[in-house]
């Protein structure tokens, strides 16, 4: 009797875990070596556009389209929707072409970004039943993956629009056809898209959590502390200068937690870590020049933060209480699971 492959795997399920787990290895291989070739080779990249998906932006807000259901979805186009819009206006479709290179679906599927801020934006929301939302709005409203994906596409062509000529010569600069890279036309330097690294950091005492807020943020709303880090620093250098700079505290310990790619305003690289300071040494001293206030919070406060999924309003549409950035932002996540292990360590 002949026995298949399925029937051996079902046999072995430790075979078929080690088997499964190649071959979703593989494809994940093969993606990113199919987008290492698209950076690489422009023409590839060109054939690739004709059957990958397009996110449309105009003006670097991102087209989104709301479903029955009343929630918003990215609006995913195909070069020939494009080129059918294009041809309606009587526009070039060259167009096309200054579209990047975003990344890869998991069924291999090439996604692309494009800006058509120079066509009339009201005749492409029509043409594509769709509409362009400013990106703070559309992080809101997006589910899941999507919003990190408008968050690239986005950040990427900002990138390509603020730098079309050369720092050193003041010449143009030409991009290659994925949009990976700009290449100075006189004097062959190369431009690759760049993040701004900033830490961020939710300090602990042990029992309580320090959070701040600036004057420019939404009212009611407290943070983790950021910043920016400085030429030639480390994680850990950072975040100890901006906790002593903006709060006065030592720090003691840190823990890495994760990290976000944050397109507001531009795009930063958020590294995201936990710190303790000692409950004896945890006195705020704040920098008025940075920040409006920097509280400790118990977890009943925190808890109470993290329930709403609004932040609370007057009658006239403000903020009230305290409240924590959404979750989306990387500052949540930290809070969250600054939380959880108050709960698990009561
Ligand atoms: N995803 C998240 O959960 C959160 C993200 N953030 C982001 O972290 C970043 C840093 O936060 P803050 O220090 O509060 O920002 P900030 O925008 O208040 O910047 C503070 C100062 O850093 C300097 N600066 C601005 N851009 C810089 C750059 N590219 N490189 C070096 N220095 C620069 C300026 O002097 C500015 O006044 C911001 O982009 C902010 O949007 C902040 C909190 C939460």
């Amino acid at each position: 009797m002949m026995v298949t492959t399925m029937q051996l795997l079902l046999r072995s399920p430790l075979k078929s875990i080690r088997l499964l787990a190649s071959r979703d290895c593989s494809s994940y291989v093969s993606r990113m070596r199919y987008l290492m070739r698209l950076k690489e080779d422009d023409d590839a990249c060109r054939v690739a556009l004709q059957s990958g998906t397009l996110m449309l932006f105009h003006k670097l807000a991102p087209l989104l389209r709301p479903t029955e259901r009343g929630i918003y979805q990215l609006h995913k186009l195909q070069a020939s929707d494009v080129k059918g819009i294009l041809g309606k206006l009587r526009e070039n479709e060259q167009l096309l072409n200054t579209s990047v290179l975003i990344g890869c679906s998991d069924s291999g599927v090439p996604q692309f970004s494009l800006d058509v801020g120079s066509l009339e934006q009201a005749f492409v929301e029509e043409m594509c039943g769709g509409v362009f939302i400013d990106l703070r709005k559309a992080f809101f409203l997006l589910k899941g993956p999507e919003a990190p994906l408008v968050a690239k596409g986005q950040a990427l062509l900002r990138w390509h629009q603020t730098h079309a000529y050369c720092s050193a010569t003041g010449q143009p600069t030409q991009r290659n056809q994925a949009g990976s890279q700009r290449v100075c036309l006189q004097n062959g330097a190369t431009y690759y898209p760049q993040m701004a690294p900033v830490v961020i950091v939710l300090v602990s005492d042990g029992r309580r959590c320090l959070l701040a807020r600036q004057s420019t943020f939404p009212r009611g709303m407290y943070s983790a502390l950021a910043g920016f880090c400085d030429m030639g620093e480390t994680t850990e250098e950072t975040l100890r200068r901006e906790v002593a700079e903006e709060v006065g505290l030592e720090v003691e310990s840190l823990q890495y937690s994760g990290s976000q790619h944050w397109p507001f305003p531009q795009s930063s690289f958020m590294v995201a870590c936990h710190a303790t300071v000692s409950p004896d040494r945890a006195e705020v001293n704040l920098n008025g020049a940075e920040l409006e206030d920097a509280r400790w919070f118990t977890l009943a406060e925190i808890e109470e933060a993290l329930k709403r999924k609004t932040p609370p309003r007057s009658t006239k549409g403000e903020p009230t209480e305290f409240w924590v950035p959404p979750s989306y932002a990387i500052a949540n996540k930290l809070i969250l699971e600054w939380a959880n292990h108050r709960k698990s360590h009561k």
